[in-house]
């Protein structure tokens, strides 16, 4: 009961007046078919008497009969317009709520995301609710009505078509749990169905799906899975129209002995030629409204296991805990450094440590570098600096202070991050660049090109068609731009790197920035320059630089050598290079490398 009220209420909230005509309109509607019955009793009875006037009931039926013909498509057009509104409502109310999960842990979980899927179809819950409630209504006033007829003429009659609406109700409730169950079971199904589907098409994958010849594979896939949700959604129909078609015989068996007693009782003089019309279609009338009224329900019901979903995504608790003390600490300017202190971290407790006993020192001010092999946990060190989990163990301090204690997106404000597989947003120049602190949109631009400068991308950004207006895709183009080449452009990998990092350099108030490959795209007249320019920009500022380009590692003030989950070692280049540990092992290996290739050359 408690989704029903709630879903009044939204819709109530956002569609008030459309609401109250609603309500007015099906009031009519459900009013209209019992009226219509009694008034061709009325006109077919005065046929056969001249004393009795005729023209006014006649006069009433053709407007009745008008009435019938106009309401539905004036429910229908208020219904929609209903639905709409409250879909808007209800979407934004569903992304706010996932806008407010802070974390990453949910989004990468599957059952998350079935539940989310669910929640996105349930946005029409409470409008369909209630518009299930209204139709409910509407068939329960049809039903009084006709009742009320049958109960005059027939009251066994009245008795018979109400038991035979038991089991259809039963039906219907059943029927509509089963198809949620279904579609739940089969959602996992879609969302890899949709992902099969989205390889094939989408830009980042074509290259190696063609290359590869993938195509043949995953639309395989697509279709196994497609197969897979038909078979579940057939067995459903087939329920469905087992049910339905029993209990339609039934129907019409009552409805075959109403009428042959109806024809009977005229014969015999005890119902007139109009009481047997009223009859047929109070008949009649009882059975259809008892359906309507019955597959509304079940459509309701089903709404409500949708809507029931939704719920949960907007009520869910929030994904990152508040802090335990219970008052939010205001994140100070960082003067002397984060402290990871036995940081212990895993992505989830069936799975490997990523992080194991980690303690790491990021002075401020001062730049620091993180380095190791694949795998070694120096992209999670960075996501837990950001807060998108917290350590399974041990602490994470910012001056001091657990990051916990933090407003989360006050902490992030305080950050600027270039991340290894950063974004790329399908926007103009400019806004690619200004994600990274939207109020450089409002400066006239001068903050974007400093940081584009800074980043290496001003001289080719300027060059484009519309300069930094220009967009960064050939997709999103509206329909007028399409036929022109220039409107929008795609860029290569090593300068989309330039535009992720303009993005993080145009934070310019952070106190933290943090490097996650930033470099790893770029020729090599391009990363000499960039480094240049961000040894500048980094110094006297607080950064974390990752990297397995040991030359542009060696600049930092303090060098810390991840390994299996471990700090393995710690120190300035020449400390680290002298000790001969694993540190110099991978410099040697690289450098190896480089000279190789210049004694062959
Ligand atoms: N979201 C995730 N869920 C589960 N495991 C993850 C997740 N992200 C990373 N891992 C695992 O954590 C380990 C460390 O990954 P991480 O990306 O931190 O390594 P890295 O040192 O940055 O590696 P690379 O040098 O290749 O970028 C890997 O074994 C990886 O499989």
């Amino acid at each position: 009961m408690r989704p029903l009220l709630r879903a009044q209420r939204y819709v109530w909230q956002a569609s008030p007046v459309r609401l109250l005509a609603r309500i007015l309109l099906v009031v009519a509607a459900g009013l209209v078919p019992v009226a219509l019955a009694w008034l061709t009793r009325t006109v077919l009875d005065r046929i056969g008497d001249p004393s009795a006037p005729l023209l006014a009931p006649a006069l009433a039926l053709a407007c009745a009969g008008v009435a019938a013909a106009m309401l539905p498509q004036l429910n229908g057009y208020l219904g929609s317009q209903i639905t709409r509104t409250v879909t808007l409502a209800a979407k934004d109310r569903l992304f706010g709520a996932i806008g407010r999960l802070r974390g990453l842990a949910r989004f990468e979980d599957a059952a998350f995301h079935d539940r989310l899927r669910m929640a996105t179809h349930g946005t029409s819950g409470p409008a369909d609710l209630v518009s299930s409630v209204l139709g409910a209504g509407q068939g329960a006033l049809t039903i009084v009505g006709f009742l009320g007829t049958l109960a005059v003429l027939n009251p066994w009659m009245a008795l018979v078509v109400v038991a035979g609406a038991v089991p259809t109700l039963r039906a219907e409730l059943t029927l509509s749990r089963d198809r949620a169950r279904v579609d739940f079971a089969l959602s996992a199904a879609g969302r890899r169905e949709i992902f099969y589907a989205d390889l094939l098409t989408s830009v980042r994958a074509i290259k190696e799906v063609r290359l590869f010849g993938l195509g043949g594979l995953f639309r395989g896939r697509m279709l196994t899975e497609l197969r897979a949700i038909d078979a579940g959604q057939r067995g459903a129909d087939r329920r469905e129209l087992l049910a339905q078609a029993l209990l339609g015989v039934t129907g019409a068996v009552i409805a075959g002995g109403g009428l042959v007693w109806a024809v009977v009782a005229a014969r015999q003089g005890r119902l007139s030629v109009g009481d047997v019309a009223v009859f047929v279609a109070a008949v009649a009338g009882v059975q259809g409204a008892l359906a309507t009224v019955f597959s509304t329900a079940g459509r309701g019901h089903h709404a409500m296991l949708m809507f029931g979903h939704y719920c949960a995504v907007v009520d869910s608790e929030p994904d990152l805990p508040p802090p335990a003390s219970g008052q939010v600490t205001p994140v100070p300017e960082l003067r002397h450094g984060i402290e990871l202190t036995d940081v212990w971290f895993r992505y989830r407790d069936d799975l490997p440590w990523v992080l194991a006993g980690v303690d790491v020192v990021i002075p401020a001010g001062r730049a620091t570098a993180l380095v190791g092999l694949n795998g070694a946990g120096k992209s999670t060190l960075v996501k837990l600096l950001c807060r998108f989990y917290d350590p399974t163990r041990g602490s994470i301090t910012w001056d001091g202070v657990d990051l916990r204690d933090f407003e989360v997106d006050e902490l992030r404000r305080r950050m600027s991050v270039v991340f290894q597989d950063f974004m790329e947003y399908e926007l103009s120049a400019a806004e690619n660049i200004a994600v990274g602190d939207l109020t450089a949109l409002d400066d006239g631009g001068e903050r974007v090109t400093e940081a584009a400068r800074r980043a290496g991308c001003d001289p080719f950004l300027r060059e484009l068609p519309h300069g930094y207006d220009t967009l960064l895709t050939r997709i999103f183009l509206d329909a007028a731009d399409r036929d022109d080449p220039r409107t929008g452009v795609v860029l290569s990998g090593g300068q989309w790197q330039r535009v992720a990092l303009a993005r993080a350099l145009v934070r310019t108030h952070g106190d933290l920035l943090i490097l996650d490959e930033p470099s790893a795209g770029l020729d090599a007249e391009a990363e000499h320059q960039v480094h240049e320019r961000l040894r500048d920009h980094r110094r006297g500022r607080t950064s974390l630089l990752i990297s397995h380009r040991m030359s542009t590692i060696r600049q930092a003030d303090t060098i810390v050598v991840l390994g299996a989950g471990a700090v393995v070692e710690r120190g300035g280049h020449d400390e680290l290079i002298t000790a001969g540990g694993e540190y110099a092992r991978l410099f040697a290996l690289q450098a190896a490398g480089y000279r190789k290739a210049v004694e062959v050359s």
